[in-house]
């Protein structure tokens, strides 16, 4: 009787470290250090699986983070932050390499193909008539308006090209074409500075925050710009304050793993602000270049909302300055994002706009009037659903590609 209570007691044991082996080999989370906020937990590419490449989706082991005091996932060992991020994949894994950010837009051109259509197209053909009239260039104007390029804009463009077309005397359709390329590209501010400041300081990495409502794509952006820098060369780190929607620091982490950048996140419904703080923390710990923060972009109230954006930003300003806040604004919602856009301003300074879904609406304008709307730089534009179709923002290139035509 003894030996078999013995057997079957040797038999569990070796099925439960079987189990623990087997939970082990998903997604690593790992409580924070002691210091850490509550139920935060650094989740980071797994490091010693053989094979497959983390392009797939990603084991998925329940956050540790809903359970404050849940120690880390059998098989883990808890990593010093300061070792973070991996420099190179451990033997085995594949990580995405994401090109560089330099000429994205050239290469995403075609993707403006709605807003070339009825904007571009339309223009080319009147400008190619032998002598312009008066209903041709009213048909120019409602164009211009019609593909959201705003009234002040519109005007300047038609006036200074009507100017230059007295002075080419004959109607040259290309010469026109170029001219208005140029007009465009006046309007959209080619002297802003778009930089992006994600460059490390001497002792500290860059810190942006990224906001705007649910749906305009923040946290689809944030991985995305994770991937512009990774392909620049840069060391990152994710940080899930949007602990609003439990899926959005799932899809985030995915985002990291692909490339090898580690995420910070909390429990759903916890802190955003301690999320957003811990991140800041533990970037500056392993020294990464830059610490890129999601937020939420819904709650109960919109007051709601930009207190907590407020209180998000003070926080985080208790370790690091902030060096960039993008906020998010979806091209095809037009008018309406840039009222969206106006109460996020006034709960936090926004640095710089990120225009998605350009490639989803004829009015390609909008970044046009956005800009002058807001008196705030459109630094990055998203150009579909891939995974690297976000450009860093050129005017002329853009002003190119939306007018198309032969100078392209
Ligand atoms: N076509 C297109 N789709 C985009 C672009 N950027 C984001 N999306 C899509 O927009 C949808 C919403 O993106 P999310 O990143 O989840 O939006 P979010 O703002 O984080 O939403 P919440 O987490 O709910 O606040 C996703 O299906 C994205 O793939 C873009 O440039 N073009």
């Amino acid at each position: 009787m003894e030996f078999v209570l013995i057997a079957v007691a040797v038999v569990v044991v070796a099925l439960l470290v079987g189990v623990g082996l087997l939970v082990g080999r998903g997604r690593r989370t790992t409580r924070l250090d002691d210091d850490a906020a509550r139920g935060t937990t650094l989740t980071r590419p797994r490091p010693t699986d053989p094979a497959p490449p983390v392009t797939t989706a990603p084991t998925t082991v329940p956050p540790v983070g809903t359970a404050p005091d849940a120690s880390p996932v059998s098989g883990d060992t808890l990593v010093p932050p300061a070792d973070l991020p991996p420099a190179e994949p451990e033997p085995g894994l594949v990580f995405d390499v994401p090109p560089p950010s330099a000429g994205r837009l050239v290469r995403l051109r075609s993707r403006l193909a709605r807003s070339q259509s009825s904007l571009g197209r339309g223009l080319l053909t009147v400008l190619a008539r032998e002598k312009l009239t008066e209903d041709d260039w009213e048909e120019i104007e409602e164009t211009l308006l019609a593909a959201d390029v705003g009234v002040a804009a519109t005007t300047q463009i038609v006036q200074r090209l009507r100017t230059q077309s007295l002075v080419l005397a004959t109607g040259d359709g290309a010469a026109l074409r170029d001219l208005l390329v140029s007009e465009l590209t006046a309007v959209l501010g080619p002297d802003l500075d778009r930089t992006l400041a994600t460059d490390r300081e001497l002792d500290r990495p860059a810190v942006v925050l990224v906001v705007g409502v649910n749906g305009a794509g923040k946290t689809t952006t944030c991985g995305k710009i994770a991937r512009v820098l990774v392909g620049d060369g840069r060391s990152v780190l994710l940080g899930a304050a949007d602990t609003f929607r439990a899926a959005a620091a799932d899809q985030l982490e995915t985002w990291g793993e692909r490339v090898g950048v580690p995420t910070v996140r909390g429990a759903e419904g916890g802190d955003p602000a301690s999320v957003a703080y811990e991140a800041v923390k533990v970037g500056r710990e392993a020294d990464v270049d830059a610490v890129l923060v999601d937020t939420a972009g819904r709650l109960h109230t919109k007051s709601g909302l930009m207190d907590e954006l407020g209180k998000v930003k003070r926080v985080v300003e208790k370790l690091s300055p902030v060096d960039e806040v993008l906020l998010v604004l979806d091209a095809t919602t037009g008018q309406n994002g840039v009222v969206q856009a106006r109460v996020f301003t006034e709960a936090v300074t926004v640095t710089g706009i990120v225009l998605t879904k350009l490639d989803g609406t004829a009015k390609g304008g909008i970044v046009v009037s956005v800009q002058r709307e807001l008196g705030i730089p459109v630094k990055l534009v998203g150009l579909g659903e891939g995974a690297d179709d976000l450009a860093p923002f050129e005017p002329r290139a853009f002003a190119e590609a939306l007018v198309g035509g032969q100078a392209e």
